[in-house]
Formats: structure tokens, C-alpha cells, sequence
């Protein structure tokens, strides 16, 4: 039999663009023609199964895929038996609970004998069990922000991230129930060959991710600055340090996380550096 594992991915949607930019960035090449719902890589033992987000938790769970780009949310709403391997950083949004932006509302007892619209009802039976509130969930598939106007509940609890969507509503998010980001999940029972192909898929992801979140740091600076900058920026194992054509100047080298160079940067400049460069970094291994 091929050696292969399969993937599923949303077909499209909120997770598509940015799931199939994290196969491209680990080097993985696919065709994903418009219509097409099952494609094998040419470089990598993969083949890519295109579905509805809502089935992909079920899917991994039953075999029928091996590993499974989804949203948190979906997991844990549909409850299957899977693997968690990574949170991948994107698609990241919120459960809330929302109510009509003229409700006066001053706790979660609010929701005590009320309907409320939802696409989550394990994530939000969860929650109103948690807090001893008995409210009738009613189900709905999509749209469930309009539920409030048209008289079918009082309050709902929706996917939020700007918030824009509730405000266009006319609704305020009132209790945030659940945080959620992109998630890669694995079939519980994968092969001994399987898993090594996803952990090599782990790894790249990996990398990329490091990558992305650290950036290749070149500047200039008197030598007798270079004690202080290097403790500043001390990079992998510890920057590099060349000498400038001008006398008494060198050029440092280094990577650091994005953040942290943001919250050194005056420093750096104090301690003399300048001509400070900031470049991308693709794939970072330790
Ligand atoms: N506004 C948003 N910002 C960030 N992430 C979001 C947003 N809306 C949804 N998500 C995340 O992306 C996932 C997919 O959302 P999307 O709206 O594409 O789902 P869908 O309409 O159910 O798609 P499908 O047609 O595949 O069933 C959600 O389950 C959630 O994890
Ligand atoms: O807080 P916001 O930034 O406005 O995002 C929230 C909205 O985004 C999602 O819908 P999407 O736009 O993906 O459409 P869908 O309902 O067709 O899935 C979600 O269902 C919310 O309605
Ligand atoms: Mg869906």
C-alpha cells in the first residue's frame, strides 16, 4: 500500500486561505483547482480531502482522514475523539453570548427561563450548566444573529471577532463562553508510518511558525557598544559580529522575537546602534 496520509481542510471559508498558506509555506506543493475536493502532493506524501469545517472533527474521528485543519470550536462543539498536535495561530475568534444593544443586562441570570439562538449547543449547554442557568437553546445553522430581531430569541451566542457583525445587528456581546484558534487534529489510532509523516509535517509547521514569529536583526555600532548591544539581542547561540570598513564600527547580527525587538529598540539606540535593519526569517530550525 502507498505510504500516505490524508488531510482535511475547509473547502472555504474562514480557515481555507490561511490553512492552505500554511501547507504552501512548509514546502508542500498541491493543486487546488476550483471544484476539486481531493488532491495528492507532488512532493509530499499527503493527499487533501476539501469538506465543510463542521464535518472535519467527525471525519478524523472515523479514519476517513488522518489529520484535520479545523477551529477549536469545532472539536469541541461536535466532541469527537481526536488528537489536539498543535494551535496553529489563525482563525482566532470568540464564543459569546450577545443580547439586543437596548437590553438592560447585569449578569448572566439574565438568561434564566430565555431562548437563545445558537450553531453551538454542546459549547453553550456546557457553559449555562457551569453558571446554573436553565435557558432553552434553540439550533440554527447560520445567520443565528438575526434571531433577536425577528422575535426568535432573546439572546444568542455566535463566532465574534471584530464585533462588527453584532453591531450591524444591532446586538452587544454581553459574556465571552469559549476562545478559539485553528487547530491541527489527528486521528487518535494513526499507524506507526502515519505518525512519522506527521510528525515531518509537524516539524515543518513548526519551523514556519518560528519563523514567522522572529525576525533576522543587522545593525551598526560603535565597538565599544558591542557588549551592551550583544546583551540586548543575544540571538540564537550569540549574534554575529563583523567589522565595518570604517574603523572602530562593526555590524551585528542576530534573531530575536518580533516583540521583544520592539521592546528593546531604545535601548539599542541609545546604546549607539543604528542603521538598524529588520529582515523576514522563512523557516527557523533550533
Ligand atoms: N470572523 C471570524 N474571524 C476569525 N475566525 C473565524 C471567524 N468566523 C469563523 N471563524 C473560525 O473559522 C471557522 C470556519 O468559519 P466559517 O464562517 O468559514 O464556517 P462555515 O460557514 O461553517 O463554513 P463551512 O461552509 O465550511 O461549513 C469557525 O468554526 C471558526 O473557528
Ligand atoms: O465579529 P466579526 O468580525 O463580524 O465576525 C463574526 C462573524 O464571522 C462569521 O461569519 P462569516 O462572515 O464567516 O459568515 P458565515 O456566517 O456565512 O460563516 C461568524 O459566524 C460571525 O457571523
Ligand atoms: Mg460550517
Amino acid at each position: 500500500m502507498e505510504q500516505i496520509i490524508r488531510i482535511a481542510v475547509q473547502k472555504s471559508g474562514r480557515l481555507s486561505d490561511d490553512s492552505l498558506s500554511l501547507i504552501k509555506e512548509c514546502g508542500i506543493k498541491f493543486y487546488n483547482g476550483t471544484g476539486k475536493l481531493k488532491s495528492t502532493s507532488t512532493n509530499f506524501p499527503i493527499e487533501f480531502l476539501f469538506l465543510r469545517d463542521d464535518d472535519i472533527p467527525g471525519y478524523v474521528a472515523d479514519g476517513v482522514a488522518d489529520l484535520g485543519i479545523v477551529g477549536q470550536n469545532e472539536v469541541v462543539e461536535k466532541d469527537k475523539n481526536v488528537t489536539t498536535m498543535k494551535a496553529l495561530g489563525f482563525s482566532k475568534c470568540r464564543l459569546s453570548l450577545a443580547v439586543a444593544k437596548g437590553q438592560e443586562y447585569n449578569g448572566v441570570e439574565f438568561f434564566e427561563g430565555k431562548n437563545i439562538a445558537t450553531s453551538y449547543p454542546k459549547i453553550l449547554g456546557d457553559y449555562l450548566k457551569s453558571q446554573n442557568i436553565n435557558a432553552d437553546i434553540h439550533e440554527i445553522s447560520g445567520s443565528v444573529e438575526i434571531a433577536p430581531s425577528i422575535g426568535l430569541a432573546e439572546g444568542i451566542c455566535d463566532i465574534v471577532s471584530s464585533g462588527s457583525t453584532l453591531m450591524m445587528n444591532g446586538l452587544k456581546e454581553v459574556e465571552e463562553i469559549f476562545k478559539s484558534e485553528a487547530v491541527l487534529i489527528a486521528n487518535n489510532n494513526l499507524s506507526d508510518w502515519k505518525k512519522e509523516i506527521a510528525e515531518k509535517l509537524l516539524f515543518r509547521i513548526n519551523a514556519v511558525q518560528k519563523g514567522k514569529s522572529n525576525k533576522y536583526v543587522l545593525l551598526n555600532a560603535p565597538n565599544a557598544s558591542i557588549e551592551k548591544i550583544t546583551s540586548l539581542i543575544p540571538g540564537m547561540r550569540s549574534p554575529t559580529i563583523l567589522p565595518l570598513a570604517q574603523e572602530g564600527w562593526s555590524s551585528v547580527h542576530s534573531v530575536l522575537n518580533e516583540d521583544q525587538f520592539w521592546e528593546n529598540i531604545e535601548e539599542l539606540r541609545a546604546a549607539g546602534a543604528e542603521g538598524i535593519l529588520v529582515v523576514p526569517i522563512e523557516k527557523m530550525i533550533l
